[in-house]
């Protein structure tokens, strides 16, 4: 894997995150390059993300959108440029235990014959631990409770519904009481429920000042939480700002909104390591 650390100079490293305009951002991404099978996936992707901010990452299939943020946490290696996170260099410095994240697909625990609480415990193991704090098993049912599992945590992983499933990964990563969470279209497919329990935890971790970065097809319920929208293209950001509103319905012939009408990319469109905490065998 290469070793961005070493070509990242944008921010001192341990510098702590904070507000205001000159605040260390919480995610700092330049010129990001990232090749999978011989070919390249992502083609030097600028992205700052600050501190509060609900970012939308959107994109058609295909467009490098999970490449994307899987090199953001090291499930795949990066080819070049430089990334921070949370004021430190991609690798062994960046305070992982700040970070979840929730991956596409249940991955390493699927098949397995896990419990829902085994699964969300996981979150709470670091890289050089195995070892659970004190206070495990409040957090981990204060996590479950979030997502409203609470009552299926003695339950196998593999008994829930794909939408359950992915509430349980969701538990997994706010059970690390994460600063930065990037979810991996963490609604795709799931069932309304699940939806709707997933846009009420998502307006309580927002109302924390609790910093997203989320890949969606569409903004969906999770609309008036986004404050940024981007948008790749083949592998580069072709899109960087406010997320669109609809000031009218958009059957009204006035409606008036930001996105340009001629590209479908940009409408209201269509939310994972070794040495690195999230390895996901997907
Ligand atoms: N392990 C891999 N090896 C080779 N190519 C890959 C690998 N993973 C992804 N790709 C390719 O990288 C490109 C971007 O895929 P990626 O999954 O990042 O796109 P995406 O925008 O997340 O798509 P979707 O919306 O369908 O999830 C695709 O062409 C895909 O085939």
């Amino acid at each position: 894997m290469p070793d961005t650390s070493t070509t990242s100079a944008a921010v001192p490293s341990g510098a702590t995150a904070g507000s205001g305009p000159a605040a260390t951002p919480v995610l700092d991404v330049r010129g990001l390059t990232t090749h999978l099978g011989g070919q390249q996936i992502l083609g030097g992707v600028d992205l700052r993300i600050d501190r509060g901010e609900v970012v939308a990452l959107l994109g058609t299939n295909g467009s490098g959108k999970s490449t994307l943020v899987r090199t953001l946490v090291r499930a795949v290696p990066a080819s070049g440029g430089t990334v921070n996170v949370l004021g430190a260099p991609l690798g062994p410095r960046v305070p992982w235990h700040r970070i979840g994240y929730v991956p596409q697909r249940l991955g390493a625990a699927g098949g397995v014959p896990a419990t829902v609480r085994e699964i969300v415990i996981s979150g709470l193991l670091g890289p050089r631990t195995l070892r659970k704090p004190r206070d495990w098993r409040a957090r981990v049912d204060a996590a479950l409770s979030e997502v409203g599992l609470l009552h299926r945590r003695d339950q196998a992983v593999s008994e829930l519904s794909g939408g359950q499933q992915r509430r349980v990964l969701i538990a997994r990563a706010l059970v690390r009481d994460p600063e930065l969470l990037i979810l991996d279209e963490p609604v795709a497919g799931v069932d309304q429920p699940s939806q709707e329990a997933f846009a009420r935890t998502m307006t309580a971790l927002v109302a924390r000042g609790v910093t997203v970065l989320v890949v969606l097809h569409e903004l969906g319920e999770l609309e008036h939480l986004i404050t940024r929208t981007v948008v790749l293209r083949h592998g580069t950001v072709v899109h960087d700002g406010p997320a669109p509103r609809a000031a009218r319905g958009h059957d009204d012939p006035d409606h008036d909104h930001e996105h340009a009408h001629g590209d479908p990319t940009l409408a209201p469109p269509a939310v994972v390591l070794t040495d690195h905490p999230f390895c996901e065998a997907d």
